[in-house]
């Protein structure tokens, strides 16, 4: 067997820590596979005395991060600290210019400096690989990257944040409270270490744009995703979708669209009838639409200690194999960027919520801001308390462009009637 890949980890939290148990546990059979040993011959984090569940006497400490970089007895640095900038960022610059193999789980590093990164590792001749990141332990970046190569994909979407699919569907099905099941999601260990990143759509938008890039062959544009997260969302949208024949689910979209990226991560209000309406608890799911290959569907668990390390330790076994491929499907320097595509044109069914004041003339007063936009209702679904004096009214508009139906709402943004801001989901159709 020839040498071992000799590794540093930077960063024992959750996955870091699940790092160290897997190959751990699973070493010798690692060993076989990768043709030789993976080893972690050292260890940085922020607390050397924190409890952390697993003997860590036996790894080499090293108090600051950027002091692997410069170690001449490792081959592959491995960043599980997380931040898009800061130390993270430090370490993959210093290890890659000190020649070493970097691996990642880091998102929103990636999509904020993916292209710098993956030049100066194809420049180097290194491998970069980030698998963890978009979709935790489904191998959606090898599949895509390789398993679809020779595809041009026109179309990318899917759920990709364990913390909002676990809230959503744990609202869903049990009634539970949004603060309830958010505070299970941090326990558990799926949620960013800020869990606004995953309320607020900002993780979806960091996995969307690395997927974009990978799918269509143009330089990733995280500041060209719309985001909306499901912070808005209440227990009474979710009933009102279902009553419908809808299930309420984060999903980040892109697609190419007359040659200009649209990239957006918002609720969606996803037919019973689709596979996305079916994917519950932390579970991701990615849908990319190959020319040749059709649809592809990849599904598992999107977030966690052991499915996120499993892809880590995947990455390393490539690394190990001398196997480790380009870091997206097209070179970096050969993608360019891409014009942006305007929601606004998009067409399609709105579910819109208001809660108004309980009074006499408010549904005349929205319908016909509606209709001076041309934007014509298919149903008014409900109406029902909600608070003292108020009432929420939802409905679901005929296929509209995107850019009227904002247009009736701004022009009603001035209405003493509404007691809140309308709260506007799309209904996915396969248009989208
Ligand atoms: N938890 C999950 O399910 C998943 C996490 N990720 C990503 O993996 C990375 C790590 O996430 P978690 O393990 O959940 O986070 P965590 O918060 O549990 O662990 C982060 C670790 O980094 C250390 N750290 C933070 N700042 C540091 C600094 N300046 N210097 C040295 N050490 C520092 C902390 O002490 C801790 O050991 C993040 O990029 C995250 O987005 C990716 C997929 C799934
Ligand atoms: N916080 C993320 C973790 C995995 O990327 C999520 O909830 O999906
Ligand atoms: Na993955």
């Amino acid at each position: 067997m020839t040498a071992p890949l000799r590794i540093a980890l930077a960063g024992l939290g959750t996955v870091g820590t699940g790092v160290i148990r897997l190959i751990e546990a699973n070493g010798a059979m690692i060993a076989q596979r990768a043709g030789r040993p993976i080893i972690v011959s050292a260890i940085s984090a922020r607390d050397r005395s924190r409890d952390r569940g697993i003997d860590l006497a036996a790894y080499p400490w090293y108090d600051q991060p950027e002091q692997l970089a410069a170690l001449d007895d490792i081959d592959c640095v491995v960043e599980m600290i997380g931040g898009s900038d800061g130390t993270a960022l430090e370490l993959a610059r210093k290890s890659l210019a000190s020649g070493k193999s970097f691996v990642t789980a880091n998102k929103a590093m990636i999509a904020h400096h993916g292209m710098e990164l993956a030049k100066a590792a194809e420049t180097g001749n290194l491998s970069l690989r980030y698998e963890a990141a978009v979709a935790g332990g489904i191998p959606v970046i090898k599949g895509l990257r390789d398993g679809a190569s020779a595809n041009r994909i026109e179309r990318v979407y899917g759920i990709l944040n364990g913390t909002c699919n676990y809230v959503l569907t744990e609202m869903e099905k049990h009634g539970r409270a949004f603060d309830d099941v958010l505070k299970d999601a941090q326990e558990i260990g799926y949620a960013e270490a800020d869990p606004s990143f995953d309320i607020d759509g900002v993780d979806a938008a960091h996995k969307l744009a690395i997927l974009a890039a990978l799918s269509f062959g143009k330089a990733l544009d995280f500041e060209g995703v719309e985001i909306d997260g499901i912070r808005h969302i209440m227990a009474a949208d979710i009933g009102q979708a279902k009553a419908l024949g809808y299930r309420i689910r984060l999903l980040g979209m892109a697609r190419i669209d007359d040659g200009k990226l649209f990239q957006r991560v918002n609720p969606y209000l996803v037919p019973e009838n689709h596979p996305l309406a079916h994917i519950d608890g932390s579970t991701n799911a990615v849908v990319a639409e190959g020319n040749f290959s059709g649809r592809l569907m990849f599904q598992g668990a999107g977030a966690g200690e052991g499915p996120t390390a499993s892809a880590v330790v995947a990455d390393l076994i490539d690394i190990a194999r001398g196997d480790a491929g380009t870091v997206f499907a097209t070179p970096a320097s050969k993608m360019e960027p891409c014009e942006r595509a305007e929601s606004g044109n998009r067409i399609g069914k709105s579910y819109i919520r208001f809660i108004v004041a309980d009074k006499p003339g408010v549904l005349a007063e929205i319908t016909a801001a509606m209709r001076d936009a041309e934007v014509s209702i298919e149903s008014l679904i409900q109406t029902e308390k909600a608070a003292e004096g108020s009432v929420l009214i939802s409905m679901v508009t005929h296929d509209s462009r995107e850019r009227d139906v904002s247009l009736g709402l701004a022009a009603l943004s001035s209405s003493t009637s509404l007691k809140a801001a309308p709260v506007v989901m799309h209904l996915l159709s396969d248009q989208d």
